[in-house]
């Protein structure tokens, strides 16, 4: 088929136009009827930037088992009040080291920030090892990552914040974390050590232990949160280093129960009156949602 414009066919109607003409004619924001084309093409450029909550959930399991596949569970009640829910995947031992999960959970946030700007506020959630990594959180310099995210609260459940003790169980064998590595990967180390202070001072940070979890990990939440007379920490706490901290025992639940209630849209961890957060009234005003489960694997941005 002849498709030159020779051969009896017409000349291609858009060949008749001037340069400028082809140019407003492949230009949809001239043409928009409603609002002008600056307005149009910024309004659309935030679809996806909706100025929602974002509750960013780090798992546990140790630094050596579990998967944001398995870590969906409390997408639902959230997500039907309105706050997105980003499960972060890190890479566990062997794969990954302590350090390399830190800073993906870190550029799993950055992550957030830059792709969803106009967020109201992105809240921290960890379990257990995933706590860990979320409390790393409060101390990274955010300098060098170009972004500062907007961390408006953390909320860190059965976590652990000074890896020491760790070094000397069975669950460092695939770790292979040194006395040093421990250190430099401890949060309760580093409210010491660094002079980071907080980005936000009203961020709030809330430290929740299982009434049924061990002495160890109700020792490790107490003295993140607040010094005790006992205490072998250097000075320094969430409290000292003015964070907005609050410390929460959870009433008959151990190490597991207090993360499966969060499936529970009646769950207390669901509820107002625990949660010191913004995160809050944001569940409650109805204003927002229902959204998608947003997921993303760390390095896809
Ligand atoms: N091996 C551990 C399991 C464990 O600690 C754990 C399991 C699932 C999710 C979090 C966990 N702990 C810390 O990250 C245990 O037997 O208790």
């Amino acid at each position: 088929m002849d498709v030159s414009g020779a051969g009896g066919w017409d000349e291609a109607p858009w060949k008749k136009l001037c340069a400028e003409e082809l140019e407003k004619q492949y230009t949809p924001s001239k043409w928009t009827v409603r609002l002008g084309a600056e307005e149009t093409l910024k309004t659309f450029s935030q679809i996806g930037s909706q100025a929602w909550p974002f509750l960013v959930f780090v798992h546990g399991g140790y630094w050596q088992y579990g998967s944001k596949d398995e870590s969906a569970f409390m997408v639902n009640p959230l997500t039907a009040q309105g706050v997105a829910v980003v499960v972060v995947a890190y890479d566990i031992a062997p794969k990954g080291t302590l350090d390399q999960m830190v800073d993906q959970v870190a550029r799993s946030t950055v992550f957030v920030q830059k792709r969803y700007p106009c967020n109201e506020g992105i809240y921290l959630c960890g379990h257990s090892a995933g706590a860990h990594l979320a409390a790393m959180m409060l101390l990274t310099n955010w300098t060098k990552h170009g972004v500062t995210p907007n961390l408006r609260g953390f909320l860190l459940i059965s976590g652990i914040y000074d890896l020491e003790p760790i070094v000397s169980t069975s669950v460092n064998a695939p770790l292979h974390m040194t006395l040093e590595g421990a250190r430099r990967n401890s949060p309760q180390w580093h409210l010491e050590a660094a002079p980071v202070k907080p980005a936000d001072p009203a961020c709030p940070v809330l430290v929740i232990v299982g009434q049924h979890d061990s002495p160890e990990f109700h020792r490790q939440s107490r003295e993140f949160y607040q010094r005790h007379a006992s205490s072998h920490f250097p000075a320094q706490t969430l409290c000292t280093r003015g964070w907005k901290a609050s410390f929460e025992e959870l009433h008959d639940v151990d190490h597991f129960e207090i993360i499966w209630n969060l499936t529970q849209e009646d769950d207390v961890l669901n509820q107002v009156e625990p949660w010191p957060f913004p995160l809050v009234a944001a569940i409650h005003s109805g204003q927002h949602g229902p959204f998608s489960p947003i997921e993303f694997e760390e390095g896809s941005f």
